[in-house]
């Protein structure tokens, strides 16, 4: 297989339940608007990884102009530019049409920006021999679905990144899409592929509600040095 790693970082949303006039991938933390950091994660973790970015067109003469006014951050990070699509999936669907050939592809949201090193390199290690890498969480709390309690410990939170196969994730994504397809691992399921579920971190939250910007900062100042 080829040693090709991409990461594809979906940043096609309205941004609706954040309530914020900017979009939310350009609010900044710590001065640096947060598609940023989760660009940088990935080019942290491994130099090698080819970024493609998924952005809404209309965003994308902001997303230029704030790469001119942080160059020198923006030069770190490489990266095609693709087009957003008007749900996730047509978002993913767009950022993998942009690759040729086979190798590695995580699928990752704009919007999780506390992804560690050690996560995506694990989800790219797992994906090369088990063809697909799903990072989770354990459920802290207790569950119930439909009002029936459930033994929680057969629960698992799913996060990004979601790496592949880019073959496997490429015959996935020939289907029509479905509303249950609320990730990328429900499409390559329900192909017929397995899915491995790979640790990941209770830090590495998806910044969706405003008070999820409140925990977000206290992250930061948590690695401050
Ligand atoms: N058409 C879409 C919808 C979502 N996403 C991306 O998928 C990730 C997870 O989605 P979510 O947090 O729901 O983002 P939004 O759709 O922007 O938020 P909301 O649902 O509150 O409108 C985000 O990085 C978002 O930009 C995308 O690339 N294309
Ligand atoms: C992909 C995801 O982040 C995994 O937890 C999640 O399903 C995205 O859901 P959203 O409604 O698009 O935020």
């Amino acid at each position: 297989m080829s040693s090709n790693k991409y990461a594809i970082v979906v940043a096609g949303g309205s941004g609706s339940r954040m309530q914020s006039q900017l979009p939310k991938q350009f609010i900044e933390l710590d001065g640096l608007p947060i598609l940023f950091h989760t660009l940088l994660r990935f080019k942290k973790a491994d130099e090698s990884i080819q970024l493609i970015l998924v952005l809404p067109k209309a965003h994308q003469a902001y997303w230029q102009s704030l790469c001119e006014k942080h160059a020198a951050v923006a030069q770190q990070v490489p990266h095609w530019l693709v087009d957003g699509g008007q749900t996730r999936f047509q978002s993913s669907q767009n950022g993998l049409a942009r690759i040729e050939g086979d190798g590695l592809v995580s699928i990752h949201d704009g919007v999780r920006p506390f992804v560690e090193a050690t996560v995506i390199q694990n989800s790219y290690q797992t994906a090369q021999t088990l063809g697909s890498a799903v990072v989770s969480v354990p459920s802290k709390d207790s569950v119930r679905v439909n009002g029936v309690a459930v033994d929680r410990a057969t629960v698992r939170l799913i996060q990004t990144p979601q790496t592949f196969q880019v073959s496997i994730l490429k015959k996935a994504f020939e289907t029509e899409e479905l509303s249950t397809f609320t990730d990328d691992a429900s499409v390559v399921e329900a192909a017929g592929f397995p899915i491995h579920l790979i640790d990941g971190s209770y830090e590495n939250i998806k910044i969706t509600t405003p008070e999820d910007l409140l925990f977000a900062n206290m992250l930061l100042e948590k690695y401050r040095d």
